[in-house]
């Protein structure tokens, strides 16, 4: 395969981000680094075997970037400049999308101004495709981000084959319907052939609010446009490259790194891991109340008890998540004033992401895994969990209001807003029988394995060009 970036590209991935973000330090030197989240993890494999072309973000504000070519495909930076990444990045995407479609946990904000910088960013992102894409090419469009992306790029190149997928949720029409908006982004996705969701009740909610539109009508998940085209909206679960992590995990390298996580926690007998962004969405408030309490209450016991809790850098300059930081910054302090003894703290709090192998290497000491979000699309570390740990006697607590535990439901399933409901089956998680943990090990590590990545990407990209 030619290492040298192609003028046009047959598929393409059009995505906020890219796989690595530009890092420039305080000297002007600059470094490359992985980005951060699910979507990144889930496309990097799909990319790496098909090749093309991958448009994105690189990270940082008011610098041009030039193409180039990275692990068996292309990358073409798309720039935004300081406002940009303030309003269509931070604000209409981060304050006022993430908040209304994870259920409004947080009050989405709108602003006008922001909105205009979200339609101009989209333009650019299309421009990009457009003048990227091979004739007949497919184009393949991810997330909230990005939602006027289908509709503009279809004006732009009406030969294209174009999907898109919503890694989030889509909200209930009485949520979505605040959106001032809210036609814009409706007409946006629906210049799709097909829009892909993680959960089919995502996918009922979009057509119950495209069918409201003038013109359109539909029956058993399609909708037809006044213009005869027809548009296709159906879930497509995503998923990790679970024999790519679980042979990294069996590697000499990171098993070594397991046993030295296991000493450096003070070897204790059992082991809580959660491994989230800092995000509201994650549950993390609540989470780290449930196991205080369980600290606090001695039903745990801080001299063989301890919890590994890792928060991942994320949206550092929105409101919330600064709030977010401070608040768990202050429950860890007090949870570890309390009961923590002179050689090790209760709670292992660290606030920093960490390369790939240390990541896989803390899922194998894990004998509990904690993923208790209030909401989320997916969730794919409660599948990276399952990939990486092979022992039998291990337990995934898994909320009901992940995308993920529509196919795990042998979890310890857990309502995350419910803290005694959390503290009781976090406990039995703990306790049980290896026997019951083992059929629930296989149950769930069967799944993800038959569920991989490769079978989400055959599945959407063969529906997308059989349409
Ligand atoms: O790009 P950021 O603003 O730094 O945020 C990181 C990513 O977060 C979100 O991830 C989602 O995608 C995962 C994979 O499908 C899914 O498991 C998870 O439930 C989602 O929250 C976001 O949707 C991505 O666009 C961001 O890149
Ligand atoms: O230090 C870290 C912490 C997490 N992750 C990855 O971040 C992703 C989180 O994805 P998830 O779907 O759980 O949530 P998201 O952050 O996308 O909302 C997973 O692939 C993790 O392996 C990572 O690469 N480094």
């Amino acid at each position: 395969m030619s290492e040298s970036v192609q003028e046009t590209a047959k598929f393409i991935v059009v995505a906020n981000r890219l796989p690595v973000d530009r890092i420039v330090n305080d000297d002007s030197t600059v470094d490359w680094r992985s980005s951060p989240g699910g979507l990144v993890t889930a496309l990097e494999p799909v990319m790496q075997a098909r090749g093309g072309a991958w448009i994105g973000w690189h990270g940082a504000a008011d610098e041009q970037v030039e193409p180039f070519h990275h692990d068996g495909y292309d990358v073409i930076p798309v720039a935004l400049s300081e406002l940009e990444v303030e309003r269509y990045y931070e604000g209409f995407s981060n304050a006022t999308l993430w908040p209304l479609y994870h259920n409004c946990i947080a009050e989405p904000v709108f602003h006008r101004e922001w909105w205009d910088a979200y339609r101009r960013v989209n333009r650019r992102f299309a421009q990009a495709a457009a003048d990227r894409a091979e004739h007949g090419a497919t184009v393949w469009v991810q997330d909230y981000q990005l939602q006027l992306v289908p509709q503009l790029l279809r004006e732009m190149r009406p030969d294209l084959r174009i999907g898109f997928f919503l890694h989030i949720p889509f909200p209930p029409i009485e949520l979505f319907n605040r959106l001032p908006w809210r036609n814009g982004i409706i007409n946006g996705l629906l210049g799709a052939d097909l829009v892909g969701f993680q959960t089919p009740g995502h996918g009922s909610n979009f057509l119950r609010l495209a069918r409201r539109q003038p013109g359109i009508e539909g029956a058993r998940g399609r909708v037809h446009l006044s213009d005869g085209r027809m548009v296709t909206a159906k879930a497509f679960p995503i998923s990790i490259d679970a024999a790519g992590m679980a042979e990294l995990a069996n590697s000499p390298k990171v098993q070594a790194e397991a046993r030295k996580l296991r000493a450096d926690l003070g070897d204790p007998s059992t082991i809580l891991f959660g491994v989230d962004r800092l995000d509201y969405s994650k549950g993390l408030r609540n989470r780290v109340r449930a196991v205080g309490e369980l600290f606090d209450s001695g039903e745990l016991n801080p001299e063989e008890v301890v919890y590994l809790q890792l928060a991942t850098p994320s949206r550092e300059r929105v409101e919330e998540y600064r709030i977010l930081r401070d608040d768990i910054d202050l429950l860890v302090g007090r949870i570890n004033s309390k009961s923590a003894s002179l050689a090790r703290s209760a709670v292992n709090y660290r606030y920093t992401s960490v390369p790939r192998e240390t990541l896989t290497g803390m899922y194998q000491i894990a004998d509990v895994m904690l993923v208790t979000p209030l909401l989320d699309g997916m969730n794919l570390v409660a599948k990276e969990y399952l990939a990486c740990r092979s022992r039998s006697d291990s337990a995934l607590v898994l909320s009901e209001f992940a995308g993920a535990a529509l196919e795990l439901k042998q979890a310890y399933m857990v309502n995350p807003y419910d803290i005694d409901g959390m503290k009781a089956t976090i406990l039995r998680a703990v306790h049980d029988s290896p026997r019951v943990k083992a059929r629930k090990m296989r149950a769930m590590r069967r799944q993800v394995f038959e569920h991989d990545i490769d079978l989400w990407a055959d599945s959407f990209l063969n529906q997308l060009e059989g349409e």
